[in-house]
């Protein structure tokens, strides 16, 4: 059988294939923020043969909260909320990584008691986010004081703690997408002047702090990043991804930490927008490499027997297909995504897709 389907060992953990569940927002963490209502229990367990599922974005404060209903990691009832779900995926022989999420900048007033975001630099981003009546322009951010941002850091050593006491197997860190870290990164968004902005050494300072933080309360085998250097998601690039992203992925390697997972491209969109070296990033880290954005079972195969890639990470097929990890193997059609109830709603959309023997 094709590596893709054989097992591969992150860090400590013997995963049993090569596929990755991808974090998904789905907006039905009801009511509010805590991830405990059955049906998301459900829809991990649904998806258990997955050689690793990474959580939905999940909110490391309530100032880092950017959309409606995503799930925290903040409070004793958010960790009990997930714990139901861990629990649940664990009885049925899944494993399970929680994102940590700030979104920063990308974020809205409804969402923040009638505050404004915060981010590197008071630079608005020309996005929309997920607020009660539907999608809405993100709130103008107010810039952080550099006084503030050892409290923001410690938001994520805080969530990763909670991580492990709801259950988690692993962290990984969110810093893709033009989300907080992602802001930090590239000089689109991070105009500061201080010692987090201006030259690439300044701009990953704020990530990197976030894993230093973070190794003193977790185990660097099960902790991970994301990351999406030439994405232009939530209107957030910068002008020299190779530099900043080569700097950031060999002191991620200095780390030891397990794995970077890369999204490859504009996120859900074009593999080739702009030109990168994705086999220097991989080659400049020493852990695991997960390959994400547009695979498809043929270019999955191919990447992980040429040994381009470790895993491979799926997330739209993930959603319409529960079984996908049989599909995959066998070869089997998939079903159509319905983009209608992506985000947001109950059990259409979320775990009423059928799965291959159900057919
Ligand atoms: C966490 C997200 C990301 O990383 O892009 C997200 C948020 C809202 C909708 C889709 C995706």
């Amino acid at each position: 059988a094709s590596p893709l389907f054989q097992p591969f060992t992150l860090g400590d953990l013997v995963l049993p294939n090569r596929i990755v569940m991808a974090p998904l927002t789905r907006n039905r963490a009801t009511p509010g923020t805590v991830a405990a209502n059955a049906l998301t229990a459900a829809y991990y367990k649904q998806r258990a043969a997955a050689g690793l599922i990474i959580s939905e974005g999940t909110q490391v404060s309530p100032q880092g909260q950017g959309y409606l209903n995503t799930p925290g990691l903040y409070s004793p009832e958010q960790i009990a909320g997930w714990k139901t779900v861990t629990d649940t995926l664990h009885a049925a022989g899944g494993r399970i990584f929680a994102q940590i999420w700030h979104v920063g900048r990308v974020s809205h007033s409804s969402l923040l008691n009638g505050g404004v975001p915060v981010a590197p630099s008071a630079i608005p981003a020309k996005t929309k986010t997920y607020v009660a009546d539907g999608f809405a322009d993100v709130t103008p951010p107010r810039a952080l004081e550099t006084a503030e941002i050892p409290g923001v850091v410690a938001e994520y050593a805080q969530a990763a703690a909670n991580a492990l006491k709801a259950g988690f197997d692993g962290v990984e860190i969110h810093g893709a997408n033009g989300y907080l870290i992602d802001q930090f990164l590239k000089d689109g968004a991070n105009q500061r002047t201080d010692g987090y902005g201006g030259s690439p050494e300044n701009r990953v300072r704020f990530g990197l702090e976030v894993v230093d933080a973070i190794l003193k309360v977790f185990p660097k085998t099960r902790l991970g990043i994301r990351l999406s250097p030439v994405s232009p998601a939530n209107d957030t690039v910068t002008s020299d991804p190779a530099q900043v992203f080569g700097l950031f992925v060999s002191e991620l390697s200095k780390r030891g930490i397990a794995f970077i997972h890369v999204i490859e491209g504009a996120t859900g969109g074009p593999r080739d927008n702009v030109a990168f070296d994705w086999a220097a990033i991989r080659k400049a880290f020493s852990g695991a490499y997960i390959a994400n954005n547009g695979y498809t079972r043929d270019l999955a195969i191919d990447a992980v027997s040429a040994g381009r890639a470790d895993l491979v990470a799926f997330g739209r097929p993930f959603i319409a297909n529960p079984d996908l990890v049989e599909r995959l193997r066998t070869g089997a059609p998939l079903n159509e995504l319905d983009r209608a109830t992506l985000y947001g709603g109950g059990e259409k959309g979320y775990t009423d897709y059928p799965t291959l023997d159900a057919a």
